[in-house]
């Protein structure tokens, strides 16, 4: 196991405040050096003073691709949308100008999605330059969830993209596979509360990834964990 460089925070204020300065200076020199960035970022709860952190920061954000490493199938307009997370926190302000590209198509599924989602996503060109990682307190990251039967999948296919299904959460999902993830220029561990401590903490101390699928990240890339106890 290669053991991730920790960031530890006693507040989630003083993490987002480091942790959004160093992710738009990341993207600032993406840009410099190869005239766009890419970005991938998580939904749920914790990323949100994160979104509006970065917003406030002035780089050039109309050269930045912006989608999610994944998201439910459900409408833009749902309770439940994180791309509608995305649009209503990051995509503002300094960063109204950034591509944000959906991985949600109008199809009913995301298996039928897929071509198109790919086809979307690849137009960021390879590998991303910042991927921000969640993870749920079933060890779960992107939307590989210990849960789902196409976790196998997640963690071999050469694809970028793929359909899962997890038994115990909510909502068909469409994430990032395990090798896109470990293919980015900088990979990001975000988050909070002893809890999820003591699962990072559980997912240090073992070693199989099907249990506690973050495993499989921290097992395979350099990863900078952001933690904060609050
Ligand atoms: O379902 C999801 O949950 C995880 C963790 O969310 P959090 O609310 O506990 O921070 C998130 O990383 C993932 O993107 C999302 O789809």
């Amino acid at each position: 196991m290669t053991m991730p460089n920790m960031h530890t925070f006693v507040t989630g204020a003083e993490l987002v405040s480091e942790l959004a300065t160093k992710i738009t200076a990341q993207l600032a020199a993406a840009i410099a050096e190869r005239g766009s960035a890419s970005l991938f970022v998580s939904g749920g709860g914790t990323p949100l003073p994160l979104f509006k952190a970065m917003n406030q920061i002035d780089i050039d954000w109309s050269k930045v691709n912006v989608s999610l490493v994944d998201e439910r199938w459900v409408a833009p307009d749902h309770a439940d949308s994180n791309d509608r997370l995305v649009r209503d926190n990051l995509i503002q302000n300094k960063a109204a100008d950034a591509n944000y590209v959906s991985p949600v198509t109008g199809h009913a599924t995301p298996e039928e999605g897929l071509v198109e989602a790919t086809a979307r996503l690849s137009a960021f060109g390879q590998p991303f330059d910042v991927v921000i990682l969640g993870m749920g307190g079933d060890g779960h990251t992107a939307s590989l969830f210990p849960c789902c039967e196409q976790l196998d999948e997640g963690f071999n296919t050469d694809a970028l993209l793929l359909a899962t299904h997890p038994t115990k959460a909510p909502h068909a999902r469409i994430t990032l596979s395990l090798k896109a993830i470990l293919a980015a220029r900088h990979t990001y561990l975000h988050i909070a509360g002893q809890g999820k401590k003591d699962v990072l903490d559980a997912a240090l101390a073992g070693t199989d990834a099907t249990e506690l699928p973050i495993r499989a990240v921290l097992q395979q890339a350099p990863v900078d964990v952001y933690w904060s106890e609050a």
